[in-house]
């Protein structure tokens, strides 16, 4: 697919990395070959680059480059720091074949013009968006919001049939489903006939027919008329009782119907996501058993059993390798314990380990591929040599390795951004990480941090073996902790230590499962130890001061006893982004 010498899509990409030239989640992006497999974020598909998956990386610049890619099919930049205008878009400007376009979450301005008739996602929520939706046709539609705009004018057409969360927050849409334009409820208001129905109810109500005819005095005559508008009043008041009954009833229908469509949509695109990665790729297919994600196409079961293997730990969710494959390509290889992930949870299994194969940020460590075949169960992720949080912290022997306040800052902020991307990651129901733990924090060659083994421990059947060790600690409150970080940090042990001391006390009590609140608490525990364990080990200047008191508020508040009084991780980054 090399035209000229050249891959013809080198140059988009590399405009694009222009925008971005220091940008850790494009430092892959080298070498004349964007499908080489090397390329964080690229996915390709008979030598053309097909998607471009980089939420959440960090990323500034213009869109427009991406969007020159002539075969895309799937862009996916969310949660970045996108300028400029979204390019008009129709067959002659764009591919063709863009199904799933991604904005959400960036500084885009401009309109949305759009005319594709492929197009089946469009998330471009929380923008700059401006002018109304005439331009927007992609009759395919099936996951669309557009809401957090300053979008204005007629929703109209097709569009209607969204949700009003689709559309929520802009500054002057209207029409169905949200309250009609002014122009529409001015016209219907004046001629309308439910109006002349509701004057005519009022006018033959029993009531005024019956005060009508009193002054009468024919009994007959009043019963008569009586009996006659109560009859009329009856017919017309079930009349309306009926229209409102089927109006609600379409209005209902039609809301729960766009509600699918949404979320049907959101699975429909991870789902093709999924075979294009594992049925789609050949390669993969010849895996052995394994099923292999973005970025693990070359991995076989074969040569993972015979790769020269190094123990990293041994934690309750089972065993860590460090594996060195026969290229040369170092993995780490997690053998899940046959106790805790027993045969008979499989299928669940199987389909809960897809969704978290499809998570790929900056922030969050990417599972490469797993193997669930005869009992036996291997989870293959990225190796990260720098190790984790837990080795900074309570290294052994005493030897912690030093972290500077703007270290821990950073350590924190990513793994708020990776929780934050697990826990909006569009999934039904939404993601849990489920064992937030310095161990399962990593830390990469540049400092920064990585959320590891997200949703693993959701499918073990004992999670009371890794909180029960020392429960005492995961019920501490905050301030307790605080003033014992230093003791506790000793009494840490040096590998791995189970999560006890994390886990929301909730959970102690047994039965309940892991929550996106329970991993807000662990990640408020996690905080407040990286926290105090600097001012322990190191104290503070002055200018550390304020920003160690924000930090220690947030964590209160993410350790709160009851689930519902914490805040999202969302709220959380908002928070920190006040003083960071
Ligand atoms: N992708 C990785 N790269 C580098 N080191 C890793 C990676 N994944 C795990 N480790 C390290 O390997 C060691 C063992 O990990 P393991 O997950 O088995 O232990 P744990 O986190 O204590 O236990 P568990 O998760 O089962 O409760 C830990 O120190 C962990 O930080």
């Amino acid at each position: 697919e090399l035209a000229n010498g050249g891959h013809q899509d080198l140059p988009a990409l590399l405009s694009f990395k222009a925008y971005n030239p220091n940008a850790t989640a494009l430092a892959t992006w080298t070498g004349p070959n964007p499908c080489s497999g090397t390329w964080f974020g690229i996915r390709c598909y008979r030598g053309r680059v097909v998607g471009v998956f980089l939420d959440g990386a960090s990323l500034a610049g213009a869109v427009a480059p991406l969007l020159g890619l002539t075969q895309i099919r799937a862009l996916a930049v969310r949660n970045n720091s996108l300028t400029g205008v979204l390019p008009a878009l129709d067959n002659a400007t764009a591919s063709p074949w863009l199904r799933h376009l991604l904005v959400s979450r960036n500084q885009l301005t401009g309109s949305l013009n759009i005319s594709l008739g492929a197009l089946l996602t469009l998330r471009a929520e929380h923008n700059g968006f401006r002018g109304g939706l005439e331009s927007l046709r992609a009759p395919l539609l099936r996951s669309f919001n557009v809401s957090g705009n300053r979008l204005a004018g007629e929703i109209s057409g097709d569009l209607s049939r969204f949700p009003t969360s689709a559309f929520a927050g802009n500054l002057a849409l209207c029409g169905t489903p949200l309250p009609r334009c002014a122009r529409g409820y001015n016209a219907l208001g004046s001629d309308s006939s439910s109006n002349a129905t509701t004057t005519s109810i009022a006018a033959q109500s029993p009531s005024t027919a019956s005060a009508n005819v009193s002054g009468n005095g024919g009994f007959s005559k009043i019963s008569l008329t009586a009996l006659m508008a109560t009859g009329i009043g009856n017919a017309v008041l079930i009349t309306v009782s009926l229209a409102i009954s089927v109006v609600m009833f379409i209005y209902m229908r039609r809301k729960l119907r766009s509600a699918k469509d949404a979320s049907d949509a959101a699975l429909y695109f991870e789902e093709e996501e999924d075979k294009r990665r594992n049925g789609g790729d050949e390669k993969c297919q010849k895996s052995g058993g394994l099923v292999c994600f973005e970025g693990g196409e070359e991995l076989r079961l074969e040569s993972l059993l015979k790769a020269s293997a190094e123990v990293l730990g041994k934690g309750v969710s089972g065993s860590t390798y460090k594996a060195v494959l026969e290229d040369g390509v170092v993995v780490v290889v997690k053998r899940l314990s046959v106790l805790q992930f027993p045969a008979s949870r499989s299928k669940a299994f199987d389909r809960h380990m897809r969704l978290v194969g499809r998570l790929r940020h900056h922030h969050v460590v990417s599972l490469r591929g797993y193997c669930n075949s005869n009992g036996e169960r291997l989870l293959v992720y990225d190796f990260l040599p720098n190790g984790s949080l837990q080795s900074f912290l309570h290294a052994n022997g005493g030897g912690a390795r030093s972290l500077d306040w703007s270290a821990r800052k950073s350590i924190l902020l990513g793994v708020a951004q990776g929780l934050n991307y697990i826990h909006t990651f569009p999934a039904r129901p939404g993601l849990v990480h489920a064992n937030v733990k310095p161990s399962n924090i990593l830390v990469d060659e540049r400092g920064g941090a990585c959320v590891s083994e997200c949703g693993v421990m959701r499918y073990a059947t004992n999670i009371q073996q890794a909180i029960l060790p020392t429960q005492a600690a995961a019920r501490c409150p905050p301030d307790l902790f605080l003033g014992r970080a230093a003791a506790t940090s000793s009494a840490m042990p040096a590998s791995g230590g189970g999560w006890h001391g994390y886990a929301a006390p909730e959970l102690a009590s047994g039965g309940a499962r892991a929550t996106q609140e329970s991993d807000v608490y662990s990640f408020g525990m996690v905080l407040l130890e990286v926290v105090t364990d600097h001012k322990a080990a190191d104290g503070e200047d002055g200018g550390e001061g304020e920003e160690t008191m924000g930090m220690v508020k947030i964590g209160m508040l993410c350790t709160a006893e009851a689930p519902e009084e914490r805040p999202t991780m969302a709220q959380v980054l908002a928070m920190m982004s006040e003083f960071m």
